[in-house]
């Protein structure tokens, strides 16, 4: 019998099981056999594949966001109670096995959502299909890591290690500091502030340690060290961050308060349908996306549908190509 023989068996016994306490012990028994069966169905068909190669779903919207985080703390159900999608949840792990897109509509702005498949520790060393989600991570304009409240702050920490480990940097912005490649020349180290957690020498060292004998180096910003071999490596992503605590119906109103006030946090219930508006508004926050209207020469702009021809500013300026766009801002091109 195949695994999935063996998870239709099981998710039949459940459903023919009454749930009463005498039934308990067997029915966490099941429960616990169908997360095994589960994740063996997630793991890498050959331990040769290719690695760190995202799901195959395409890119739709204004931007995308990843829902990371351990399994059943609540993503599919977030994902079907925002969009129009539905996404199958249960009460085992694993329940999600591919990426699941939905789009949230806000603001004249599509943007997708990403259910994943849950992760466990270990995820971005190959662990079962932690390693495809987490490349998928990647991809993300902002990354929700969805928490259950009802569990210890630890599983926080863990999955920013995992995230950590693939090059992704949550919520920080990337370092200020030129590099360039030389053919000749040695090296040119400059700085035009005081560097307080780390030195010349320092950076020196990994200079040469990354075999890096001609180029210039220019740290217009106090960084760690760690910060440095980001900028060399040069692959780093740098994507915002919001941290989800789900289930709050099921913790004290103390405990909500205190997560509610951290940073780049918010507390939500899907199942009662708690703060889920809130979240869409922080998410659209986060994003930081400008709405921006087109319009054709002599016409005037069409204010109900960004991102389609309008025309016409009251207070026209010609600016230059990298000027930045403020939300709302009404843009003609002109090509000469
Ligand atoms: N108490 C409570 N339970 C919730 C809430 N949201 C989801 N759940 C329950 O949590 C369980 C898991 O939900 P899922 O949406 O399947 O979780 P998931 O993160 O997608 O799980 P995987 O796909 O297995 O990784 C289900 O039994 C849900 O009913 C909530 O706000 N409060
Ligand atoms: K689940
Ligand atoms: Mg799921």
């Amino acid at each position: 019998m195949g695994i999935v023989e063996k998870i239709k068996e099981i998710e039949e016994e459940m459903a023919r099981t009454q749930k009463n306490k005498a039934t308990e012990y067997h029915l966490g028994l099941l429960k616990a056999k169908l997360a095994r069966y589960r994740a063996q169905l997630l793991e890498p068909a050959s331990k040769s594949g290719p690695a760190g190669v995202g799901f195959d779903v395409q890119k739709s919207g204004d931007a995308r966001v990843a829902l990371i985080g351990f399994p059943s703390v609540g993503k599919s159900t977030l994902l079907s109670k925002c969009t129009h999608t539905a996404s199958e949840t249960a009460a085992y792990e694993f329940t999600t096995l591919t990426a699941i897109p939905g789009v949230i509509e806000y603001q004249g702005a599509r943007i997708q959502l990403l259910d994943l498949p849950g992760i466990v520790e270990g995820a971005s060393q190959g662990r079962g299909r932690g390693r495809q989600v987490v490349a998928t991570a990647k991809t993300a304009d902002l990354i929700l890591i969805m928490l259950d409240a009802t569990k210890s702050e630890e599983q926080r920490r863990l999955l920013e290690i995992e995230l950590d480990a693939v090059g992704i940097r949550l919520n920080k912005r990337k370092p200020d500091v030129v590099f360039k490649r030389r053919t000749t020349g040695g090296i040119t180290l400059n700085t035009t502030v005081k560097l307080t957690k780390t030195d010349e020498k320092t950076i020196r060292t990994i200079l040469a340690g990354y075999k890096l004998h001609n180029c210039d180096v220019m740290i217009r910003e106090d960084i760690t060290t760690d910060e440095f071999i980001d900028v060399l490596i040069g692959t780093r992503k740098y994507i915002p961050c919001l941290y989800v605590y789900n289930k709050i119906d099921a913790i004290s109103l103390e405990l909500v308060d205190k997560l509610a006030r951290t940073e780049n946090t918010v507390v939500i219930s899907c199942e009662m349908d708690l703060n889920l508006d809130y979240l869409i508004e922080r998410i659209w926050e986060s994003l930081e996306l400008v709405k921006v209207y087109t319009k054709k020469r002599g016409a005037r702009p069409d204010l109900s549908d960004p991102g389609r021809s309008s025309k016409f500013s009251p207070h026209a300026q010609k600016v230059s190509l990298n000027h930045q766009l403020q939300d709302e801002d009404v843009v003609s091109i002109f090509t000469k």
